[in-house]
């Protein structure tokens, strides 16, 4: 406290002090005392009139009133040099010391602990350019090096101040506003670099570096860093400002490194659906919407995506759960390795496949729609299951909606979200596959692609090839072909369940055979995982293989649940009647196709298959021999359903004779009478197709074909189309294939007869159908094939020819149904 008596007061050290006289009389001591009433140390580094005056503001008043009351008193003394210690100019002024001890000096700062007292030494140590020390020491030190730029005004305090510790404050005090302006130093010693690059001389001191501070403060970061890393020709460096200059270079390259702007380019929306036509690049989709835009009004727009669902009039979509996108819920998405998997992004024939399916593809389709259509729901094409292109359909790509191949393709383009499916790895299924963004009802998903292979070359891989394999990923896709996903796309890993989100459909490409994964009429939510229904048939018990989708209806097994007796019990000559009797139902309308909703498309839907080496093609037809049996077992009982409506109606008429249908009798008659518009025949004509002995190879052809062109014929004379002369000639049927007059037979044996249906009859349907040319053609074709299937399966033996004879019914519908007549069977075996 002692050097703090000499110290001169300035106006924030008043305000932050607090003095408390003791023995000393106030004035006396204020006039009689050459030390200030108040002594502390300069709080405030603005202060400076008082740090660099050697005298101090008391003792000037006291000597100019001095001067005034005692002119004649000489000055004893000239003020000494600051290292001499003081002369009293006079005794009087002076407190003695002891009075000046009885001074008690409270700071504020240091009350209050917001002082810094800090020891020398760890400033010494770790703030070098902070000046510590007696004041002495510190001037020597400033006069041997040259001043540094960084502490000019610490720098002039030192060298003014002669009381060490008042200088050990002063250092306190500057480093403490040093710490508040550390955030400002950086930039400041930044700013001298740069005016050193630009030829200013780094000397110019304080002034300077403020000015061009100021000046550069509202460069931008980057045009300063890059500024700085131009070399300074003009700067000769000492080693230690080399040194510095390195830290501080590396330092800002590390800054400088451009920071490359982040862009989101996926949000909230991605994978909604937006108005976008897959089909057409970004830039014509724009122009698209620039072109519709023209004609809109002024109103807002209706908030994206859900006022579209809201306005929605299909309840299924408008009131549809909304989830978070995949991509914003999501916290990892991960992508999942799968060793072993050769991708593989389209078809590939292999072998005689590519031949064989030239060969076989004989049919195609043409759809006439509008462009008010759009190929919807009605579109031919669709409904047997082809896509669309110039070649058979009218429409522009953009006005036709039935080309899901082409619109997965340019999805394919698109990001990973755009194309929208990833493998995942489920907790007891082994891999799977997940939506990451939503998709309609009935949308394409993914493609199942891979190799074609034919049926013997399934074997042979699976013999040689898969002989140690446990996981097969075989689909059965045509009549003859099997596509080998072991090389494949993703849609691979799609698992099973017993209430599937998803459908395996085939299509035809451009005459190429194709199959994808299609949603399911609930269409998908993004994260979903995808599945379908397998049908798996695992032809052994062996195979069998658990469930485990988690389905309410799961049937616990993949595949059918088997409930049937082993097919020895089976009776040949009635499972091919059955067989028979359920393709002409099909043909004729009552099948199970023309029950399935009429709109959709022809499903041909894919079924996995398991070829196993072990089976042999006899357990292939017997596999295929159940399926057929189950089916016409279903066909029979409905055929005795319509057996008991028809005899009812026939009780309530009260005929004495079997009426098949007026329709009918005008058909038979018609061929050897002038046709008659008007049909109102009242001559009942029976017509039994019973025959005590089955008919010949080509036998059945012909009746079922006399019989078709009569029909027609019938039907055109109903719409009032007249006849054809020719082809009324044609519809002459060969007399000894119609039925005589013998064969007419009374109500009751029709009845009797009609009890055996189920074994020998044709059953026709009562509905007045109207056949047109193509049916008529693919009848023929189908009895074509029937005669020649029944003719194989008596020389094969029944299993087999059930077999081939279901196969021969699939193909001529150009169908693979689900579990029925195929081959089918994914393939894993987990044994
Ligand atoms: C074509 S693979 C599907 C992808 C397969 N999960 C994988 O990891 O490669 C078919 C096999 O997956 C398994 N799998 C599929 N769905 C299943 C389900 N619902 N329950 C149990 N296993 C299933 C079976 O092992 C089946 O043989």
């Amino acid at each position: 406290m002692a050097g703090r008596n000499t110290s001169p007061t300035s106006i924030a050290s008043t305000l932050s002090n607090i003095t408390v006289p003791t023995n000393q009389p106030s004035e006396a001591r204020s006039f009689h005392s050459a030390s200030p009433p108040m002594s502390t140390p300069p709080t405030s580094l603005g202060d400076e009139t008082s740090i660099l005056s050697d005298t101090t503001k008391m003792d000037q008043m006291l000597q100019v009133q001095e001067e005034v009351s005692t002119p004649h008193v000489p000055p004893q003394a000239q003020p000494a040099p600051p290292s001499t210690p003081a002369v009293p100019s006079s005794e009087s002024r002076r407190p003695a010391r002891s009075s000046r001890k009885s001074v008690t000096t409270y700071n504020v700062q240091i009350l209050a602990g917001t002082a810094i007292h800090t020891p020398t030494k760890y400033l010494q140590k770790h703030h070098g350019n902070v000046l510590h020390g007696p004041i002495n020491s510190v001037r020597q030190k400033h006069t041997a090096t040259p001043p540094k730029k960084r502490t000019p005004r610490l720098k002039r305090e030192s060298v003014d101040s002669d009381d060490a510790a008042e200088a050990q404050l002063a250092t306190e005090a500057a480093q403490a506003a040093q710490r508040r302006t550390s955030a400002r130093f950086d930039l400041r010693k930044e700013v001298l670099r740069n005016s050193t690059v630009v030829g200013e001389p780094e000397s110019s001191g304080r002034d300077t570096s403020q000015t061009t501070l100021r000046r550069s403060a509202s460069d931008s970061r980057l045009g300063r860093s890059s500024q700085s890393r131009l070399p300074s020709p003009k700067r000769p460096r000492t080693s230690k400002d080399a040194e510095l200059a390195g830290a501080a270079d590396t330092e800002e390259e590390e800054d400088i490194k451009p920071k490359k702007k982040q862009w989101m380019n996926q949000g909230l929306y991605v994978g909604q659906d937006r108005d976008f036509d897959a089909r057409l690049s970004e830039s014509q989709n724009r122009a698209k919407k620039r072109a519709s835009k023209k004609g809109e009004g002024t109103v807002l727009p209706l908030p994206m995506f859900a006022g579209e669902r809201m306005l929605d009039a299909e309840v299924k979509t408008a009131f549809r759960n909304f989830r978070l996108p995949f991509d914003t819920y999501h916290p990892l998405p991960r992508k999942v390795k799968v060793d072993g998997w050769v991708k593989l992004h389209k078809n590939r024939f292999i072998g005689e496949a590519s031949a064989l399916w030239k060969r076989d593809k004989q049919d195609s389709s043409q759809c006439y729609c509008t462009p008010e259509d759009g190929c919807g729901e009605a579109c031919h094409n669709r409904i047997m299951a082809y896509e669309c292109d110039s070649t058979n359909c009218r429409l522009p790509a953009d006005e036709c909606g039935n080309r899901p191949f082409a619109q997965l393709k340019q999805r394919s383009k698109g990001n990973g979200y755009d194309y929208g499916v990833e493998v995942l790895e489920t907790e007891d299924r082994g891999f799977g596959v997940r939506a990451m963004r939503t998709f309609e009802p009935h949308q394409i998903i993914v493609e199942y692609a891979g190799e074609i292979i034919t049926q013997n070359e399934c074997e042979r891989r699976m013999k040689q090839v898969y002989k140690k394999d446990k996981c097969y990923y075989l689909m059965s896709f045509d009549n003859k072909m099997i596509i080998d996903a072991t090389r494949g796309t993703i849609a691979r890993f799609v698992n099973h369940s017993c209430e599937p989100n998803c459908e395996m459909i085939k299509w035809t490409v451009s005459g190429e055979p194709r199959m994808a994964l299609f949603a399911g009429s609930r269409g998908i939510m993004t994260g979903d995982e995808l599945t379908y229904d397998y049908n798996f048939d695992p032809f052994s018990s062996k195979n069998i293989q658990e469930c485990r989708c988690g389905a309410k209806n799961c049937r616990g097994v993949l595949g059918p649940k088997p409930k049937k007796p082993p097919l020895q019990e089976e009776k040949p000559t009635t499972s091919l009647l059955a067989g028979a009797k359920r393709k002409f139902q099909e043909v004729f309308g009552s099948g199970k196709r023309s029950e399935s909703a009429p709109n959709s498309p022809k499903k041909r839907k894919g079924v996995p298959y398991m070829a196993n080496s072990a089976l042999t093609k006899l357990q292939n037809a017997q596999a295929e021999t159940t399926a057929v049996r189950q089916k016409a077992e279903q066909e029979a009982a409905r055929a005795a359903a319509q057996k008991n409506d028809r005899k009812n109606r026939l009780m309530q008429r009260g005929a004495s004779t079997v009426t098949i249908t007026s329709r009918r009798s005008a058909v038979v008659r018609r061929g050897t009478r002038a046709y008659t518009p008007n049909l109102t025949s009242t001559r009942k004509t029976t017509v039994n197709l019973k025959r005590s002995a089955p008919p010949k190879p080509g036998a059945l052809k012909s009746i079922k074909k006399s019989l078709l062109k009569r029909a027609s014929a019938s039907a055109s004379a109903k719409r009032g189309i007249p006849p054809n002369p020719k082809r009324e000639a044609d519809t002459t049927p060969d007399r000894d294939m119609l039925p005589s007059d013998s064969e007419q037979v009374s109500a009751s044996d029709a009845d009797d007869d009609d009890d055996d249906d189920d074994d020998d009859s044709m059953a026709f349907p009562d509905s007045d159908d109207e056949y047109n040319d193509e049916q008529q053609e693919r009848e023929q074709e189908l009895a074509r094939e029937f005669a020649a299937v029944k003719a194989s399966a008596k020389k094969r033996g029944a299993g087999a020819a059930m077999g081939a004879m279901a196969a021969a019914a699939a193909a001529a519908r150009g169908l693979q149904k689900t579990g029925a007549g195929v081959k089918k069977g994914f393939a894993r075996f987990r044994r």
